[in-house]
């Protein structure tokens, strides 16, 4: 076993990765954990707790209670002992009664201090979990852009429930920790202060273990914590990516790129958990040393009549209880540090920036007609290379504009800009004349449909998935919108027809009447711009008919931004934009180009499919 785990030690391999850059941690420099950090992230965690005030008042009368109870036992049994040693008689029913009271006292006020904690700790990663999930949905497309989906995921599930499953046991055992400490040293203090000075020689000997262990766990938690959210994302990318990794027979390279960061966890939660492991020992050595301390002493100063051997057997019971909070302390020390480890994860995705407020003045626009303008727009992704240069040109409604060109030449880019998935860096774009910037996002996409190449379907009958179009749309509605798009009859043949079910991502329909699906939604959004992604993969020519059938029914009367690859839409285009490394280069109808020469007709007589 050491073996393995001291592996990666000695011979430092270098990583299998298969599209590793993208996890929130990776590609940047992980902080070393200073005590600001996480005493910052423990600040916050506390205002989340905070907002369930009452009831922790409640959980701390409980603590109070509980921990004097947890007093008042030893305490009595020392004073029966010395008034029995002194031969005074002992109402021994008496006292065994009021004993077991005060133990059953004991037991009701700590479960009840139990279960409200667990309330409020459920409640607190509750909270958390959907301001999370809400959060999420609010950011723009570009921390999509940069971040593994599982990577994400991992912050939602494997986070969050490590902040539930640390904070509601440690909350209330710190609590209790520092009154049952400060009781018993005080009462100690109070019974015999040398016994209590003598007995304190071990708290610099724990003060400096402690010191030097929870040092080394706070970093390998935390460690354990990202190398979790890494090899989250793995997973999701090597499911999602299975077609893939099978048909290049990449099977081997994918597990060892597995077990590379399935190594990492193990070693982290191996040290982590080791190195806190001694926590318990190290406790323990010292508790009997300060057992020893008090039977050696505490015997020398009963001889000489200085204490009583009740007073030995309350101080034995209490350097128990007063090692058993260090010890809790300590241990909840550690749940403390990685119930922070995973709420700083989940802050760190809930400080991202959501996506940028509506400028103020922005209004919805009721009914985009579909003029569209860009004027010198620009944009960048990194805010260095522009991706999209001085791009000018103007279509009217209803018109169809194509967007042609080499890959990566800007297309998708600039119907992102169109969508206010990005703001552009330079010039301007206006809709019916009005700056884009003034118009509220969630009307203007409202007013947007988009059928693009990876066509999402979810888990759900045929009819909900078209339904996703218009959520108020009626069954006839939705009849209606399939016939349009020429789905109608595809979806009659099939089992169960319109509520026939769809496996996850619409397994178990084609390419081609996924697409029919996908048109047949937009079609009831009834949208007044329309963005296409035409598909590139060949599809049989009934199919390609019906969808271009589908394909006309959906763009008429509206403005439709279309990433054309066949020839067949191109023509038909009103307008053809022609963009190369992020410029627009020419414009104009097929026939124009075709007799401007240049890229164009470059693309066309080539037969590549632009
Ligand atoms: N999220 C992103 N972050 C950084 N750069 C990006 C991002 N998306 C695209 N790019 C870059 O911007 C350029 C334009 O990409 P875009 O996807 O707009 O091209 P495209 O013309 O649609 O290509 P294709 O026809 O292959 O889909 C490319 O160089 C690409 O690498």
């Amino acid at each position: 076993m050491f073996r393995t785990l001291l592996e990666p030690f000695r011979h430092p391999r270098p990583v299998v990765e298969l599209g590793e850059s993208r996890g929130l941690s990776s590609g940047r420099k992980p902080k070393a954990p200073g005590a600001k950090d996480w005493s910052s992230t423990l600040r916050r965690l506390w205002s989340y707790l905070a907002e369930r005030r009452v009831k922790l008042i409640l959980v701390l009368l409980m603590v109070v209670c509980s921990s004097g109870l947890s007093l008042l036992g030893p305490f009595m049994i020392g004073r029966a002992v010395d008034r029995y040693l002194e031969g005074g008689g002992s109402h021994w029913g008496l006292f065994l009664t009021g004993l077991g009271a005060v133990y059953v006292l004991y037991s009701l006020t700590s479960w009840l201090q139990n279960i409200w904690m667990i309330e409020i700790s459920q409640e607190t990663v509750y909270r958390m979990r959907t301001e999370l999930f809400a959060h999420l949905h609010r950011l723009p497309i570009s921390f999509f852009n940069r971040r593994q989906q599982g990577e994400i995921m991992s912050r939602l599930t494997n986070d969050i429930e490590n902040v539930s499953s640390n904070l509601n046991s440690s909350a209330i055992d710190i609590f209790s920790g520092v009154l049952t400490l400060v009781g018993t040293v005080s009462v100690m203090l109070w019974l015999s202060p040398l016994l209590t000075l003598l007995t304190f020689i071990v708290v610099p000997l724990m003060a400096l273990g402690m010191r030097w262990i929870t040092r080394r766990t706070g970093p390998l938690f935390k460690q354990r914590q990202r190398n979790m959210g890494e090899l989250n994302g793995y997973i999701e990318e090597t499911l999602s990516g299975q077609r893939v990794i099978k048909a290049f027979g990449q099977e081997q390279r994918v597990i060892s790129g597995f077990r590379d960061r399935n190594s990492r966890i193990m070693l982290s939660g191996f040290w982590a958990q080791s190195i806190s492991g001694f926590i318990p020992k190290l406790m323990n050595g010292l508790n009997n040393l300060s057992f020893a301390i008090v039977a050696g002493f505490g015997g020398m100063l009963a001889v000489r009549g200085s204490i009583t051997v009740g007073v030995i057997l309350v101080f034995a019971e209490y350097t128990r209880q007063f090692t058993r909070p260090l010890n809790d302390l300590a241990n909840q020390w550690n749940s403390v540090l990685s119930a922070v480890a995973g709420a700083e994860r989940v802050f760190e995705v809930l400080d991202e920036r959501a996506e940028a407020d509506d400028e103020s003045g922005a209004a919805s626009a009721r009914q985009i007609r579909g003029g569209v303008k860009f004027q010198g727009v620009s944009f960048s992704y990194n805010g260095e290379t522009d991706t999209l240069s001085d791009i000018s040109f103007e279509a009217k409604p209803g018109e169809t504009i194509a967007l042609v060109g080499p890959t990566g030449a800007g297309k998708t880019t600039l119907i992102g800009l169109l969508s206010r998935f990005y703001n552009p860096s330079g010039g301007t774009i206006a809709i019916d004349g009005r700056d884009l910037a003034s118009i509220r996002r969630e009307s203007l996409r409202s007013q947007m449909a988009f059928v693009l190449q990876d066509i999402f379907l979810f888990k759900g009958s045929i009819r909900d998935n078209i339904r996703y179009g218009r959520l108020d749309a009626s069954d006839e509605e939705v009849e209606r919108a399939a016939r349009l798009a020429n789905a109608h009859s595809f979806i009659m043949r099939l089992p169960g027809g319109y509520d026939r079910m769809l496996s996850v991502e619409g397994g178990g329909i084609s390419q081609g009447q996924k697409q029919l699906l996908a048109i047949a939604r937009a079609i009831l959004a009834n949208p007044a711009m329309l963005v296409l992604d035409e598909a590139t993969s060949s599809i049989d020519t009934v199919t390609e008919l019906k969808i271009q059938e589908g394909l006309q029914s959906l763009m008429k009367g509206r403005t439709s931004f279309v990433i054309a690859h066949r020839l067949s839409t191109i023509r038909q285009a009103d307008r053809i934009l022609v963009l190369r490394g992020g410029r627009l280069v020419q414009q104009g109808s097929h026939e124009e180009l075709m007799d401007q020469g240049g890229l164009y007709s470059e693309l066309v007589r080539g037969g590549v499919k632009a």
